[in-house]
């Protein structure tokens, strides 16, 4: 199990009326071969970039070079864009946060209806200040689990409606942590939702969260 659970509810088929213009998908396409069997490295490869560069004081020749290599790269990508439901980051199930380089990475440990408890690595480039964690990023993190938690409780997608998070204590960059996230309760379509990151024993922040269940072909 890596950026999501491998569960057939996860991926519910489309009904025949499925309203796709400016509404949720209610088709998930969960996908493992989207992008090829080096996608992941691919990924990968971009987060070690960025960790370089929050880092890095290049010279301005070496930010020359860059700039115009990084120039040649966007341009060939620019010949295989896709729109957000056929593009790999997200729906790869097998990658570390489903592939989504926007997401710190994490690695689902168990999930199901009753929540899920996932191993999440704050990496160098999510560096706040004094090396450690940038608050927002553990949010980030604590919205896409608290997400999923919500999504495999209804079958479906939720938006968040609030996200508080406390922070305990700091959170630690290149550390594996363990991130927790649970309905607690369900009233209609509202899911109140709880979670905690801990290093060891450690309460590195804890969550309280509200997602609403969509309506067919909300937005
Ligand atoms: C697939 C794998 C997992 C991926 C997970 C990814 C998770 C990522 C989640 C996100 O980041 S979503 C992006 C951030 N969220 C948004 O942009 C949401 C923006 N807000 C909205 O779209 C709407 O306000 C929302 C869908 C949340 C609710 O609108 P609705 O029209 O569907 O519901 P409504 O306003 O009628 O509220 C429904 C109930 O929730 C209550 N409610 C809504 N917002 C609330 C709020 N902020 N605080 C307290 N209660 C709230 C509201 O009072 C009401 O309660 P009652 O039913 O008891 O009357």
């Amino acid at each position: 199990m890596t950026g999501a659970p491998r569960d057939t509810k996860w991926n519910p088929p489309a009904p025949e009326d499925s309203p796709q213009g400016g509404g949720f998908r209610a088709e998930f396409d969960v996908t493992t071969d989207r992008g090829g069997p080096r996608y992941g490295e691919f990924v990968e490869q971009v987060r070690t970039f960025m960790d370089k560069v929050r880092y890095a004081c290049p010279t301005p020749e070496l930010a020359d070079e860059v700039i115009e290599e990084l120039k040649q790269f966007n341009a060939k990508l620019d010949t295989m864009l896709v729109d957000e439901w056929h593009t790999p980051s997200g729906t790869r199930i097998d990658l570390p946060s489903r592939g989504n380089i926007t997401l710190p990475p994490y690695e689902i440990t168990d999930g199901g209806e009753d929540g899920v408890s996932a191993t999440v690595e704050f990496r160098r480039f999510h560096l706040g200040g004094n090396g450690v964690a940038h608050g927002g990023h553990v949010a980030v993190a604590f919205d896409d689990l608290g997400g999923m938690a919500a999504a495999l409780n209804v079958h479906g997608v939720a938006r968040t409606a609030y996200l508080t998070v406390n922070y305990r204590s700091l959170t630690p960059l290149e550390t594996p942590l363990t991130l927790k996230t649970w309905v607690e309760r369900r009233d209609g379509r509202k899911l109140f939702v709880k979670g905690t990151l801990h290093e060891g024993d450690r309460l590195c922040a804890d969550l309280d969260a509200l997602f609403i269940a969509l309506r067919p072909g909300q937005a």
